[in-house]
């Protein structure tokens, strides 16, 4: 049997809950862990192998980068999180700099396999990341959208009193202040969101702005009362891993370079994406309509900008 190896760098809030949704879900037989805190990773590898007499057989353990070598999966969770009232783009200038050195140090090791990103800004680092490595874009995929989107169904589900998991909206562009909200295609069960609800309606339109700027400034919100957002970009982690190693063709909304789709070139972002065992096998272009379009061009304006005047130019 194939076996199937994760190294994850960085264990941290995210980086732990992760590790902890893995062990819970049977999806990975070999994790590696990996921090600067390296006390910290020995002590969470412990930690997760005493759940193992409730899980499923799997190998936990701290490592080092030379374990990156042979890994199917790099997922880096590592760096600086957004402090009460902080934007993720406050984030670039450290979080690209520690990516310098640990994407380096994951090429060091002769690794070939696919990176997946969380650390914010995450569309940043992804490009990052894809620069830093040298491997084809399709083998370096950003979380992009995939937490924005749960969001946005989760709300969805309940102001339709249906499951989330009949609800298919995205939520696309940059993971942060400027996505939107793709109503244009959003799916309750069976039907369009204009065929249960009267989009014209005053009413109707306040609260699905309202629903939208609960998804979009979720994490301001939760890392007023907790300091920082976990579990469900764990759950989304997850479920990407899942999509990769299983060789899936799931469409999730993640952070991919743009390519020519959309009319962009040279940006990641967050878009639907076809996702499999080779990374991203195609992204999804959506015909959007003229708000959307409007809402998606200034999102990639804003990233093309942090990225000219907030990446590091000694690096
Ligand atoms: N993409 C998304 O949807 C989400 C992204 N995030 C982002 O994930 C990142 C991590 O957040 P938390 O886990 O809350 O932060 P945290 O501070 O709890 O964990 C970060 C970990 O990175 C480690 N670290 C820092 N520099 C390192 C280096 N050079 N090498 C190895 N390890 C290093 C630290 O020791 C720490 O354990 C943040 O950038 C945060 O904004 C958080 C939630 C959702
Ligand atoms: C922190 C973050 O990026 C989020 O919860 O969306």
């Amino acid at each position: 049997m194939k076996t199937n190896k994760v190294v994850l760098i960085g264990t941290g809030f995210v980086g732990s809950s992760y590790a902890f949704a893995l062990l819970n879900q049977n999806l990975v037989h070999e994790l590696v862990m990996i921090d600067m805190n390296v006390e910290k990773a020995i002590g969470d590898a412990m930690d997760l192998n005493h759940g193992l007499a409730f899980s499923s057989p799997m190998k936990i353990r701290a490592g080092a980068y030379s374990d990156c070598r042979d890994a199917d999966l790099v997922v880096i969770t590592a760096g600086a999180n957004q402090k009460p009232g902080e934007t993720r783009l406050d984030l670039i200038d450290k979080n690209v700099r520690i990516f310098k050195t640990i994407v380096d140090s994951v090429m060091e090791s002769g690794f070939d396999g696919i990176f997946l990103v969380a650390t914010n800004p995450v569309d940043l680092l992804s490009y990052a990341t894809w620069t830093f490595s040298g491997l084809p874009k399709e083998r370096v995929i950003g979380s992009g959208t995939i937490l924005d989107t749960a969001r946005l169904r989760y709300l969805l589900g309940e102001y339709f009193h249906l499951d989330t998991r009949n609800i298919h909206a995205y939520i696309m562009g940059e993971h942060g202040d400027t996505e939107f909200p793709v109503w244009s295609h959003a799916t309750i069960g069976a039907s369009s969101v204009g065929d249960l609800v009267d989009l014209t309606d005053p009413q109707i339109q306040s609260d699905l702005q309202d629903l939208f700027e609960n998804v979009r400034d979720a994490a301001y919100h939760i890392i007023e009362k907790k300091g920082a957002t976990y579990y469900g970009i764990a759950m989304g982690l997850a479920r990407l891993t899942k999509a990769i190693l299983n060789d899936e063709n799931s469409i999730l909304t993640i952070s991919s370079l743009l390519d020519g789709e959309y009319g962009q070139h040279g940006v990641y972002t967050g878009v639907p994406a076809i996702i499999n065992r080779q990374g991203i096998r195609k992204v999804v272009e959506l015909p959007l309509d003229e708000t959307e379009q409007k809402q998606f061009t200034r999102s990639i304006d804003t990233l093309k900008h942090a990225m000219s005047t907030g990446f590091p130019s000694d690096l």
